[in-house]
């Protein structure tokens, strides 16, 4: 996976280099999935753990380019802060997903051809060329393009008839960018549970088109038929930020969600210490992939190393429990943090706030202020949330 160094000073590299063809080239060439995926910026596993964040990705282009010029790329990472901003507010269904990733996977367990199905799908042995090209390059590299993405969940749930939530998890079990929110509302966008009745069929036409005529498969499924479900739940309010009190001793607490503290510690923030949160095994019930897991941790380590001279000794807890600890053991008297969004690092905190409460402890939560303007916005469709991106845009 050496394509993705762990290391924040490789994502603005990345950032740097690729920033020329942000524009022109970007909005006529993205949807080709071509081998390097020379044509997008594969900025994707940073950004999941910010360990460079939307705002410095969005204000570099926006400066190099203009907001108009490169308004493609600058909307496609609008549809991260969307997604974000709409599982937010409806944590339910981030929690339904699980249930029902659950139930299907008991039916695997129970049911022999299904077991073998599904089996054939994850390994990458179904026949369909370009989906079983597609397994095994995620697998072997964490890394799908985003066409390609598409045409896999649509693949698997209307051509293989596969439960959407195993596939789900597969992409969060092998993808450096597995996110809670893009993955999981990807998948129900595909299978028409989250435009609600609008769903995306794989073309064998579409196929060649984004594959430059590589693959052009045969016997896919002719009729994307939605699948069902509840309808969404009305949504919830959203975080705000805690009170910034940096008084008596604070320590600094990073989830592997937000690995760029340094706002915090520009404002003022001087932790007497350091917890560090992975929650990278609760993306799934299975088994994650090595490689991912690997990446989660040296991306947090190379954000540790990076500020060491400035957030004091640091502990790795592996829960909330673990987090109550450090901070008794530590004699502090505040917990300062980014707000963890929906997903498994905010399952493994629980509730964090009240345990450390009922022994006297505060905590400080801080919601970046990008994610303060745009999430409001994410009440219905990217439709409705793209008039706020120019703003988003233009304070970047
Ligand atoms: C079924 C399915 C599952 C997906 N799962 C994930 C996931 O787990 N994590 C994830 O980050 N993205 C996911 N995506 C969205 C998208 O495929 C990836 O963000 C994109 O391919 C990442 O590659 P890139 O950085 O080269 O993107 P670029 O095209 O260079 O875009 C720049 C950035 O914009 C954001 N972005 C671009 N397209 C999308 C999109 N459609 N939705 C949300 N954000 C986007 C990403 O942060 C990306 O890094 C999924 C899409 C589908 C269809």
């Amino acid at each position: 996976m050496t394509d993705w160094p762990p290391t924040r000073a490789a994502a603005l590299t990345r950032l740097k280099d690729f920033a020329p063809q942000a524009a022109g080239a970007y909005a006529r060439r993205r949807n080709l999935d071509l081998p390097g995926h020379p044509n997008v910026s594969r900025l994707s596993p940073w950004l999941r753990h910010r360990l460079i964040t939307e705002a410095e990705v969005i204000a570099a282009i926006r400066d190099r380019h203009g907001p108009d010029t490169a308004a493609k790329f600058l909307s496609e990472v609008g549809w991260r802060l969307y997604f974000k901003g709409w599982l937010e507010q409806r944590p339910a269904v981030w929690t339904a997903y699980r249930a029902d990733r659950e139930a299907a996977w008991n039916e695997v367990q129970t049911q022999g051809g299904l077991r073998q199905r599904w089996e054939a799908a994850c390994t990458g042995q179904t026949g369909i060329a370009c989906f079983d090209h597609w397994a095994q390059e995620l697998a072997r590299t964490g890394y799908l393009h985003n066409h390609a993405r598409m045409s896999f969940a649509s693949i698997w749930i209307f051509t293989l008839g596969l439960p959407w939530t195993l596939g789900a998890d597969f992409f969060l079990r092998h993808l450096l960018d597995g996110d809670p929110a893009s993955n999981t509302l990807s998948w129900r966008w595909v299978g028409g549970l989250h435009s609600r009745g609008k769903t995306y069929l794989a073309t064998p036409d579409a196929i060649a088109a984004c594959t430059e005529g590589r693959f052009h498969p045969e016997g896919l499924a002719q009729h994307a038929h939605s699948l069902d479900g509840p309808p969404p739940p009305q949504p919830r309010p959203l975080p705000v930020s805690d009170r910034f009190d940096t008084q008596g001793r604070v320590g600094l607490l990073l989830t592997e969600d937000d690995l760029c503290p340094d706002d915090l510690l520009d404002r003022g923030l001087h932790p007497v210490a350091t917890a560090t949160l992975q929650a990278t095994a609760g993306r799934s019930h299975l088994a994650v992939a090595e490689g991912v897991a690997d990446f989660t941790t040296h991306c947090t380590a190379d954000c540790t190393a990076r500020l060491a001279d400035r957030i004091g000794p640091v502990t790795a807890c592996p829960d909330g429990a673990g987090i109550v600890r450090w901070a008794a053991d530590n004699r502090l008297d505040r917990v300062m943090m980014h707000h963890a969004p929906v997903g498994p690092a905010r399952d493994a905190l629980g509730d964090l706030r009240d345990v450390l409460n009922a022994r006297g402890i505060a905590l400080s939560v801080q919601v970046r202020p990008i994610d303060a303007l745009a999430w409001p916005h994410a009440t219905a469709g990217y439709f409705r949330f793209r008039d706020v991106m120019t703003e988003v845009i233009a304070r970047a």
